[in-house]
């Protein structure tokens, strides 16, 4: 049985997603919103991580903390557009692997081809957090995530800005042991599977470019 995803409502997350679908929002400001929707998105897509004691000595004498359990995270970003979500989740987990994926949607098919693949060695016994932030088909979360298995991940969340109920209905199908954290769920994709009502590219609006 797949969960639904879990969808952001705090007011910070409100207030600054409009700020990104706003379409006179500049390079600069998408990309200083992008980093900082992901420390948001970062807090709730690590809400389950497993925590065990840890002896310290305070300042008023000894306690028992918490610390992460085990070898924790491994970021995974999906090329290109992941990578505006990827250094805000880096400065909350400095100590995290990285691991890239470089996808490229086709604008007619909506298929999506590979064109890079490089993941750490030590994944299995790592939650990765999947980094996109568009899930408009799914096309290109389902594949990355089907990658990402086959490098011996086994606990797996996804994590974007917008996701579509076309999108979250594919992995559902393709993948429903994995949890999807979302900012927003969108109303539907449009005849050329752009998310509706969305925030355009994400890639073309990060990085200043025009591909379609
Ligand atoms: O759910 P889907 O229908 O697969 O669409 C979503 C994908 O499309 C965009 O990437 P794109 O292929 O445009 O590559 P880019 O990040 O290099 O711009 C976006 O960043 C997702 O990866
Ligand atoms: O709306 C969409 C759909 C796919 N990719 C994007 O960047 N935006
Ligand atoms: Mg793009």
């Amino acid at each position: 049985m797949s969960a639904s995803p879990i969808v952001l409502t705090h007011p910070l997350v409100r207030h600054k997603l409009t700020r990104l679908r706003d379409k006179t929002t500049s390079t600069a400001g998408f990309r200083r919103l992008t980093r900082e929707l992901s420390l948001l998105l970062a807090y709730e897509a690590t809400r389950d991580l497993a925590l065990v004691p840890r002896d310290i000595c305070a300042p008023s004498g000894p306690m028992v903390g918490e610390e992460l359990d085990g070898k924790k995270l491994c970021f995974v970003s999906i090329l290109r557009a992941g990578n505006g979500l990827l250094d805000g989740m880096l400065d909350l987990v400095p100590s995290a692997r990285v691991g890239h994926i470089g996808l490229k949607r086709d604008h007619d098919t909506l298929e999506v081809s590979e064109y890079y693949f490089n993941m750490p060695g030590d994944v299995p016994g790592r939650t990765c957090i999947v980094l996109d932030p568009m899930l408009a088909t799914g096309h290109s979360a389902a594949a990355a995530i089907t990658r990402v298995k086959e490098a011996g991940a086994r606990d797996i969340v996804f994590a974007c800005l917008l996701a579509a109920p076309e999108g979250v209905a594919h992995m559902q199908e393709k993948h429903p042991d994995v949890r999807i954290v979302t900012c927003s769920l969108d109303k539907k994709l449009d005849e050329n599977g752009y998310i509706v009502p969305g925030l355009g590219d994400a890639g073309d609006r990060l990085f200043g470019t025009r591909d379609r």
